[in-house]
């Protein structure tokens, strides 16, 4: 039985998890359309996880055609109640620098071109957005990195990730900006991804994995395709030894999380009353408050 009740989202860098055993490719498809890629299936830690790489495992995919929807809904429907983002980020802070590791906690949405609702066509619902990451199992996700020691490696617990569109990274202006908004990192794909993981009531974290200053520093060059996979290459041992530290962990005390409910005061429209075909296509979603 496949079940896993941990997800993994890959980002540049990280397009599989070396550890993983037992591994099953599983093609799944959603209303929404394909995922990225095959879900790969596998045992880590003696516990079964899910994972996906966010731009295809060949990076094809640019952020603004990824299918966020149906990587949330496929993590949905294999039985994911818990999803770690691992993703390449810049830093707008001095003190985040590169190979660091941050776990937001806010987003600003910088983004122009993004579906990130699986609601509308009849049924409407506004999930609450306040606290975008899990707090719990961002707690469960420090406490592994803590307990890891990883050398020139330092935990920034908290902070402000940026998304933006691009796929051009930013202008120096909009750099400076985002700094004076008090922001710690940037990024182009979190945002979506954090809302409908809310939406599907799943609790959602991010480890953010420092590659580069952006464009702002005055002592760094900016910020290219080559120094993100660098540093990333760099960092990808390190992720893949939180990620599997965190599952343990997780595993042995899975923690209380607020996203489990959060339709329960969300949906607006009253059920019985909204369209047939948008139920059926939003099932997975609404079957507890039909
Ligand atoms: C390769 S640099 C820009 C690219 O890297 C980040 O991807 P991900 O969040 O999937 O790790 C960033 O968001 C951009 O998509
Ligand atoms: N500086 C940057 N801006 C946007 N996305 C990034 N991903 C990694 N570094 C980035």
């Amino acid at each position: 039985m496949l079940n896993p009740k941990i997800g993994i989202i890959g980002g540049s860098g990280l397009y599989k998890m070396a550890a993983l055993q037992d591994v099953e490719e599983v093609q799944i498809e959603t209303p929404f359309g394909s995922p990225s890629d095959a879900v790969i299936v596998g045992t880590l830690e003696g516990t079964k996880v899910a994972f996906l790489a966010r731009h295809g495992r060949n990076h094809t995919l640019l952020p603004s055609e990824l299918p966020f929807r149906a990587n949330i809904y496929a993590m949905k429907k294999l039985g994911v109640e818990y999803l770690i983002s691992a993703s390449a980020v810049g830093s707008l802070k001095a003190e985040a620098k590169p190979l660091d590791m941050v776990i937001p906690d806010q987003f600003i949405d910088r983004t122009k071109n993004r579906i990130s609702t699986f609601f509308g066509e009849g049924v409407v619902a506004h999930i609450a957005f306040g606290d975008p990451i899990c707090h719990n199992l961002a707690g469960v996700l420090a406490e592994a990195i803590a307990s890891l020691n990883l050398p020139d490696v330092t935990l920034h617990r908290g902070g402000t990730y940026i998304c933006m569109e691009g796929p051009a990274f930013s202008t120096k202006a909009e750099s400076n900006i985002y700094r004076s908004w008090g922001a710690t990192v940037i990024g182009m794909t979190n945002l979506p991804e954090a809302k409908l993981a809310r939406e599907a009531e799943i609790a959602y974290a991010t480890l953010a994995l420092v590659t580069d200053y952006d464009c702002w520093h005055p002592d760094h060059d900016s910020v290219t395709v080559e120094m993100v996979i660098g540093n990333l290459q760099r960092n990808a041992v390190n992720a893949q030894k939180v990620i599997q530290e965190t599952v343990r962990r997780l595993s042995e005390n899975p923690p209380p999380s607020d996203a489990h409910s959060a339709l329960k005061y969300a949906i607006l429209t009253q059920l019985d009353k909204a369209p047939t075909a948008t139920k059926e296509k939003l099932h997975l979603l609404l079957q507890k408050y039909l």
